[in-house]
C-alpha cells in the first residue's frame, strides 16, 4: 500500500530514487512532467488553444517548464508566466528547463497575464517546498490567478496550499490538482475540496517500497492493493465458509435499511443472511430478499454467526439494551453504523462493553456525536487514534477518501468512489459488504480494505451509466462486478 509522506521527505524520497536508479533529478522532472501531459490529453478542454503556465522559481516551476515544452511540442499554444524576478534563485533543474524552452513559446510576467483570456491555465508556482505564511508578492501571485475566469489545473497542490497541513491563507483554487508519486494529505482533506477540485494521482516510477524505509502512518488504498488481501475459495468451498452473518438493521418507514444491508451482504458473497426485524414487518424482508432468513427475536445463542451488524434504520428508540444485549453475548467484532452509533454517543457507558476489533462507520455528523465537536479533519483524524487506541476498536470515517481509523493508529484513505454516491441507503449496503467480509472470515482490517474499496468501486461502476441518478440498490447490483474488475474468482 502506498505510504502519504509528509512534503519535507519529499526531496529525500526523490534523492534515494534517483540514486537507486542511476538517473538525474532531471529525469525524475522529465518523467513528471510525460505523466502530466498524457493524462491531460484525457481531461475535457485539453484541446484548448491557449494555455498559461505559471512557473515559481523552484522544482514545481521547473515542472511548469517541462510541461510547457512538451504541450508545445504536442501543438498546443502555450504562453509561461514567470513568478519570480529576474534576481531570484531558481532551482537549477527550473532553470535547465526554462532554459530549454523553445523560442516559440512566449515568457512574460506574472503582472503581464490578463485574467479576462480564453483558454485554461496551468499553476506551477508553488509545490511542495511552499512553507510559514506567504511572501505579500506570492499572494498578488495567487491572486491574479483566482481571478482567471477558465478552468485552472494545478501541478502537484494547488500553490499556496501547505503539503500536510490545514490550509490558513490564500490559495489557488484549482478545478483539478495532478500530483505525483503519492497524493499529499492535506489534498484528502474534505475541507480543502475547493481549492484541489478533482485529484489525479499521477506515477512517476517510484515504487511502493522505495517508502518503506520512511515513517508515517497514513496510506492510501488503490486497485491493485485489494486482490492480495482476498481469501481465496475452491471447488470444495460451500455456504458454511462463505459465512452466517446476522444484520439488525430496519423498523417500521425503514425497512429499506435491512433489505439494503442484507441485498449487499448476499452480493459480496455471505453465505447465509439472516435478517433480526419485527414481526409485523417481516414479509417486506420476505418478498424483497427471499434469500435471507428472517428472525423476530435475537437469538439466543449468537456464537453461531460469523459476523453481526446492528445499527441501520434501527431508531434509537428502546435498543440501547438490545445493543448491550449483543454485546454481552458475542465476542467476535460487530459492525456497528447509524443508529447505533447514536445510540453509543448517548450511552457512553455501553462503549466499553464493545467487542474488541468492531468497527464503527460514522459519518462525519455521527462521528462529532460519538467523539464531540470536530473544526477539521486534522484534528478529527487525531481524536479517532486516540478513541481507537483506548478503546481497542476501527473507525471507518465515511465520505470521499473514506478513512480507515485502525486500532494501532494507522490511517488508511480510500481512492474508489463518487460524488454519485452521495445517496441515501449507500451507508446500508457498506454495512453489509463489511458484514459479509467478516463472516467469510476476513480479519477487521481485510474487511475494511476490501469493503470500503469495492463498495466505492461499485459506486464508480453504477455510475458509469447512472451518474446522479445513481441510487443505493445501482450500488448493490455492481458489487459482483468489482470482483470480476479485480479478477477476484
Ligand atoms: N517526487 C515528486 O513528487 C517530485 C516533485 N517534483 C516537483 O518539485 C516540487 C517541489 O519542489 P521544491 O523545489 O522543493 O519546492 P517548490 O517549487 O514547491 O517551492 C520552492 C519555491 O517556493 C518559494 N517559497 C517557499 N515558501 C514560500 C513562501 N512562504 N512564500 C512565497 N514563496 C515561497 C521558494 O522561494 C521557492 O521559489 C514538487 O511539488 C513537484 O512539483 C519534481 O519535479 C519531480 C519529483
Ligand atoms: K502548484
Amino acid at each position: 500500500m502506498l505510504k502519504i509522506l509528509s512534503g519535507k521527505q519529499v526531496k529525500t524520497l526523490d534523492a534515494a530514487h534517483i540514486e537507486f536508479n542511476g538517473i538525474t533529478s532531471l529525469d525524475l522532472m522529465e518523467k513528471a512532467a510525460l505523466a502530466f501531459v498524457a493524462w491531460w490529453k484525457t481531461i475535457p478542454l485539453n484541446d484548448a488553444l491557449q494555455i498559461h503556465i505559471f512557473c515559481g522559481a523552484g522544482n514545481n516551476g521547473g515542472d511548469g517548464f517541462a510541461i510547457a515544452r512538451l504541450l508545445h511540442q504536442s501543438g498546443r499554444v502555450v504562453a509561461v508566466f514567470k513568478c519570480f524576478d529576474e534576481l531570484a534563485k531558481m532551482s537549477p533543474e527550473a532553470f535547465s528547463n526554462m532554459e530549454k524552452l523553445p523560442s516559440e513559446i512566449q515568457q512574460k510576467v506574472w503582472s503581464e497575464f490578463d485574467p479576462d483570456s480564453d483558454g485554461i491555465l496551468i499553476d506551477a508556482f508553488l509545490g511542495v517546498g511552499f512553507s510559514g505564511r506567504l511572501r505579500s508578492e506570492a499572494v498578488e501571485v495567487i491572486q491574479r490567478i483566482n481571478s482567471f475566469a477558465g478552468k485552472k489545473v494545478s501541478v502537484d497542490i494547488p500553490s499556496g496550499l501547505p503539503s500536510d497541513e490545514l490550509l490558513d491563507g490564500p490559495c489557488v483554487e484549482a478545478d483539478y490538482t495532478a500530483t505525483f508519486a503519492f497524493p499529499k494529505l492535506s489534498l484528502l482533506f474534505p475541507e480543502h475540496s475547493q481549492v484541489t477540485g478533482e485529484m489525479v494521482l499521477l506515477d512517476i516510477g517510484i515504487g511502493d517500497e522505495e517508502y518503506s524505509r520512511f515513517s508515517g502512518s497514513c496510506f492510501f488504498l488503490r486497485e491493485n492493493d485489494i486482490a492480495g488481501v482476498h481469501r481465496k475459495f475452491h471447488r470444495f468451498s460451500h455456504k458454511g465458509d462463505f459465512g452466517k452473518i446476522l444484520i439488525v438493521a430496519g423498523s417500521k418507514g425503514k425497512m429499506g435499511a435491512a433489505i439494503l444491508s442484507c441485498t449487499a451482504a448476499l452480493r459480496t458473497g455471505s453465505g447465509l443472511v439472516t435478517s433480526l426485524v419485527a414481526e409485523e414487518e417481516r414479509q417486506i424482508v420476505q418478498i424483497s430478499v427471499p434469500e435471507a432468513m428472517v428472525t423476530f427475536s435475537l437469538p439466543q445463542d449468537l456464537s453461531k454467526f460469523d459476523a453481526i451488524a446492528i445499527g441501520p434504520g434501527i431508531g434509537v428508540g428502546r435498543n440501547a439494551e438490545l445493543l448491550a444485549t449483543i454485546f454481552k453475548n458475542y465476542t467476535n467484532p460487530i459492525v456497528l453504523d447509524a443508529d447505533a452509533i447514536t445510540i453509543l454517543s448517548q450511552n457512553p457507558e455501553l462503549l466499553a462493553l464493545v467487542p474488541k476489533g468492531s468497527i464503527l462507520t460514522p459519518h462525519l455528523t455521527e462521528f462529532d456525536r460519538i467523539l464531540g465537536k470536530t473544526e477539521n479533519h486534522q484534528d478529527r483524524l487525531a481524536k479517532a487514534s486516540e478513541f481507537c487506541q483506548k478503546w481497542n476498536l476501527n473507525l471507518l470515517i465515511k465520505g470521499a477518501n473514506s478513512v480507515i481509523c485502525l486500532a494501532d493508529g494507522r490511517h488508511i484513505f480510500n481512492s474508489s468512489g463518487t460524488q454519485f454516491m452521495a445517496t441515501g441507503g449507500a451507508g446500508d449496503v457498506l454495512t453489509g459488504m463489511l458484514t459479509s467480509f467478516l463472516g467469510q472470515g476476513y480479519s477487521e482490517e481485510r474487511a475494511m480494505i476490501c469493503g470500503v474499496f469495492q463498495h466505492g468501486l461499485a459506486g464508480e461502476i453504477a455510475g458509469r451509466k447512472k451518474r446522479r441518478g445513481t441510487i443505493a440498490s445501482d450500488i448493490i447490483e455492481a458489487i459482483p462486478d468489482t470482483f470480476v474488475e479485480l479478477g477476484i474468482s
